[in-house]
């Protein structure tokens, strides 16, 4: 496990530039095997979940070809299907959550897949059933072997059909949407995800041949076609690594500037920031964060304490709620940070009130941040990362932090954030990493 030593206190300063979105990557690197022309990745996140997919399709026959540091070239023409079921399919396979969406392509183009259960954050029951009963829909049959934890779809032939999700899942709704893409005849997906990763997978496949309508809404409509060809696509800048680097700045009073952010893409997130008291400028397509000594939390009009809750897309995305909460303990005021959707992602405060953070854990959906305004400073110490969001909130934390803090196991931050150490030292932070 390898562990960042932090020294707290420093200001940062300068530009930087988001990598490739990973959750996007995962969608769109799956996406490859729909077809066995060449497919061009622009804006690949060097990361390690994103890494492990790759390694992962490689495995299963897939040609890999790196062409720069972001760019990739795959050919998915002799699929090994008899890596299925190995012990390296299942330990690649279980270690990752985007692993699940192998299945919708490799259903659309060889009639079965197998997966062991997905790995990804521990953070709360992340049920499954949104796939597998859309997959069914669809025509396949679905089979859940307990004794090895696997996963098994089969199926002859896909049929067009009428679905209504039971819930607008992200990895759910991609992995129905690309089983759909080569079924016979038209799919209505309703109740659909739509975040812009959603999108974005939509815009590659349509740039394949596939025939999707409904882009960006909830409502989808898919004519299946006969094949699917190459493509080149890239990726949007990571808005979850954006509101991280947002929260950052101010909680460590830094001047930063955001390259290249996509702010067209970036829907209620800026917003739900500036909610917070944080200033910033839109420059072209840029973020730019003065320096702040102090930012103060709105009220609601009538009032009342703000309270900031995740929402499918839309809404507030749930995987930058630990970023709002950490950047809310030296805020001036008061918020209540509601994690609808998952039920474990709040405990990592525990740590913050170590630091000296005022934190009321009200359930474990819910939090009451009371902002310090700087007039005590959290202090350094050791902890662990339990997930990576929470992971990089406690990297932000022990940056605006008095001394010396140890954070373990920062494979969790690894997982989605390109060298973060490196590129924060590059703008002043002192992150050493211990092997
Ligand atoms: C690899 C990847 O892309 N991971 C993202 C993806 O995970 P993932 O696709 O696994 O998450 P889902 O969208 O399936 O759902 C996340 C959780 O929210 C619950 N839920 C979902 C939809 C809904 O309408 N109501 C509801 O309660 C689900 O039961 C589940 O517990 O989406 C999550 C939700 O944005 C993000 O946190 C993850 O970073
Ligand atoms: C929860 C996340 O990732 P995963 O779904 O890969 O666990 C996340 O990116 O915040």
């Amino acid at each position: 496990m390898a562990s960042f030593r932090i020294t707290g206190g420093t200001k940062l300063s300068g530009e930087i530039t988001p990598q490739g979105a990973k959750n996007e990557a995962l969608q769109i690197l799956c996406a490859v095997l729909l077809t066995p022309e060449k497919v061009t990745i622009n804006k690949v996140p060097d990361i390690r979940d994103v890494n492990k997919l790759i390694e992962l399709l490689g495995d299963l026959g897939v040609i890999v070809k790196k062409l720069s540091a972001e760019s990739y070239e795959f050919t998915a023409k002799d699929i090994k299907l008899d890596f299925f079921g190995t012990e390296e399919y299942t330990k690649k396979a279980a270690s990752l959550r985007g692993s699940i969406m192998l299945l919708g392509p490799l259903l659309a183009r060889f009639g079965k897949a197998m997966i062991p259960k997905p790995g990804g954050d521990k953070i709360g029951r992340r049920r499954l059933d949104t796939h597998f009963i859309g997959f069914e829909k669809l025509g396949a049959k679905f089979l859940f072997e307990q004794k090895s934890n696997y996963y098994h779809i089969d199926a002859s032939e896909l049929k067009g059909a009428y679905i209504h999700l039971d819930e607008a899942s992200v990895t759910g709704t991609a992995n129905v949407i690309m089983a759909a893409c080569m079924a016979e005849g038209k799919t209505t997906i309703y109740n659909a995800a739509c975040e812009p990763y959603i999108q974005q997978l939509c815009k590659m496949l349509n740039s394949m041949g596939a025939k999707i309508t409904g882009v960006g809404s909830n409502l989808l409509y898919i004519e299946g076609v006969e094949a699917l060809s190459g493509c080149e696509h890239t990726m949007l800048p990571d808005m979850i690594e954006i509101g991280s680097f947002i929260g950052l700045a101010a909680m460590t009073k830094s001047e930063i500037t955001i390259k290249n952010v996509g702010l067209e893409h970036l829907g209620i997130i800026p917003d739900t920031f500036k909610r917070l008291g944080i200033k910033m400028e839109f420059r072209g397509d840029d973020i730019y964060i003065p320096s702040q000594e102090n930012y103060e939390i709105e009220s609601f009009i009538d009032g009342s304490i703000m309270t900031i809750a995740d929402a499918i897309w839309p809404g507030f995305t749930p995987d930058l709620l630990s970023i709002v909460l950490v950047v809310a303990t030296q805020a001036k005021g008061t918020v209540l940070v509601h994690q609808k959707m998952f039920e474990s992602r709040l405990f990592f405060v525990d740590k913050l009130i170590d630091m000296g953070a005022q934190i009321i854990l009200c359930d474990p959906h819910r939090a009451t941040v009371i902002g310090l305004d700087r007039q005590i400073n959290l202090r350094g110490i050791s902890m662990t990362s339990p997930d990576i969001r929470a992971g990089v909130s406690l990297l932000i934390a022990a940056l605006s932090a008095d001394g010396e803090s140890t954070i373990h196991n920062v494979e969790q931050i690894d997982r989605g954030y390109q060298h973060i150490d490196k590129r924060l030292n590059a703008l002043g932070a002192k992150i050493e990493r211990i092997d």
